[in-house]
C-alpha cells in the first residue's frame, strides 16, 4: 500500500485548505509511506461571493465542482464542511465517513460588546445566514441584518473597519484556523440553534473505489456520524440545503439521542421549534419525526415562500 497517491479535491479558503490538510495528516499518521496530493477547485459559491447566498440558491454550491472532478477521475476524494454537503448525491458518489466533531456553536463576535445581550436593540449585526438571522431578529426585532460573505479572515476584517457592532460565524471555522480567541462568546443552542452538520467535516468519494474506503475507514466517528444523520434526515424532509433558515442540533447523553430543530422566517416573526429523543440507532427517524413535527406547526408555509 506504500506507494498509493490519494488526490484530495478541496476549495481553496484557508478553512477548507486546512481541512483537506488535516485529513491528509490524519490519513498520513495512519498508513505511513502513503502519499496525498491537494487538487485545488473553485466552486460557483466561491466566485458568487457579492449575493447574498439565499438568492444564489441551488443546492451543492460548494460542492459541484469537486464532485465532478470525482467523477471525471482527477481527484480521488473531497473533503467537505457536512454544513454545505446537500442531502443528496450524484450517481457514482457518497459520503464514505464523517469526522469527530469540532464545536458546533455559533461565535458571537464584536469589538464593542461582550455579549449578545449586551447589543443595542438597534444593533448592525453581520451574517449571511437565514438561519441565523432568523433567530437574531426574534431577539431583536429591531436589529439591522447585513449581509456578510467571503472567507472567515475577510468577514473579520469587515467587523475590524467598523461595518457591524457583530457578527456570527461558526465557533468551530475560527479554532481551525487558530483565531479561537476572536471569539467573544459562544451562543448556546438556545440562542443560535446550529446548522445540520455544523463542525463537522465529511469525506465523499466513488461508490466503488473499494481500496480508497479501506484507508478512510480509520477516520470515521461514531457518535458524530450519529448526530449528523439524525441532522440530516431531517433537512432531507425539511427539503433545506445550508440556504435556508432551518436548523438541527442532535446530541448524544448516554444511550439516547436529543434533538432540536427550528424552521423561522428571516423576518424573526415566527419561529417553529421541536425537540424529542430516540435510542441510538433510531437517528433518522428522529430526524425525521422532527421535521413532520415541524411541518405540521407551518414551516411549509415558511419554506415555501422562500422557495418561490
Ligand atoms: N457556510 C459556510 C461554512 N461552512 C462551514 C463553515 C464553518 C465550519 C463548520 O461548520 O464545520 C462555514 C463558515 C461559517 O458558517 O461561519
Amino acid at each position: 500500500m506504500t506507494e498509493k497517491i490519494i488526490r484530495i479535491a478541496t476549495r481553496q479558503s484557508p478553512l477548507a485548505l486546512w481541512q483537506a490538510e488535516h485529513v491528509a495528516a490524519r490519513l498520513q499518521q495512519a498508513f505511513p509511506g502513503l502519499k496525498t496530493e491537494l487538487v485545488k477547485m473553485v466552486t460557483r459559491g466561491d466566485k458568487m461571493l457579492d449575493a447574498p447566498l439565499a438568492k444564489v440558491g441551488g443546492k451543492g454550491l460548494f460542492v459541484k465542482e469537486l464532485e465532478q472532478g470525482m467523477l471525471e477521475g482527477t481527484a480521488d476524494i473531497a473533503v467537505h464542511s457536512m454544513k454545505d454537503v446537500p442531502v443528496e448525491f450524484p450517481d457514482g458518489l457518497h459520503l464514505a465517513v464523517i469526522l469527530d466533531r469540532e464545536d458546533p456553536t455559533d461565535a458571537f463576535v464584536s469589538n464593542s460588546y461582550r455579549s449578545l445581550a449586551d447589543l443595542p436593540a438597534d444593533a448592525r449585526i453581520g451574517t449571511s445566514s437565514l438561519r441565523r438571522q432568523c433567530q437574531i431578529k426574534e431577539k431583536f426585532p429591531q436589529a439591522e441584518i447585513l449581509s456578510l460573505r467571503g472567507n472567515v479572515n475577510t468577514r473579520l476584517a469587515k467587523l475590524d473597519a467598523g461595518e457591524y457592532d457583530a457578527i456570527i460565524l461558526a465557533s468551530a471555522g475560527l479554532k481551525r484556523l487558530g483565531l479561537a480567541e476572536r471569539i467573544t462568546a459562544p451562543l448556546t443552542p438556545d440562542e443560535s440553534l446550529p446548522a445540520m452538520g455544523q463542525g463537522a467535516i465529511g469525506i465523499e468519494c466513488r461508490i466503488d473505489d473499494a481500496e480508497i474506503h479501506d484507508y478512510l475507514r480509520v477516520l470515521h466517528d461514531e457518535d458524530t456520524s450519529i448526530r449528523v444523520n439524525a441532522e440530516r434526515a431531517m433537512n432531507a424532509r425539511l427539503n433545506g440545503g445550508c440556504q435556508v433558515p432551518i436548523a438541527g442540533f442532535a446530541e448524544i447523553r448516554g444511550e439516547r439521542l436529543f434533538m432540536r430543530g427550528l424552521v423561522g422566517s428571516p423576518d424573526g416573526k415566527l419561529l417553529y421549534r421541536a425537540e424529542a429523543e430516540s435510542g441510538l440507532d433510531q437517528a433518522e427517524q428522529l430526524g425525521q419525526g422532527i421535521a413532520d413535527d415541524l411541518l405540521r406547526q407551518g414551516a411549509d408555509k415558511i419554506l415555501r415562500e422562500l422557495y418561490s
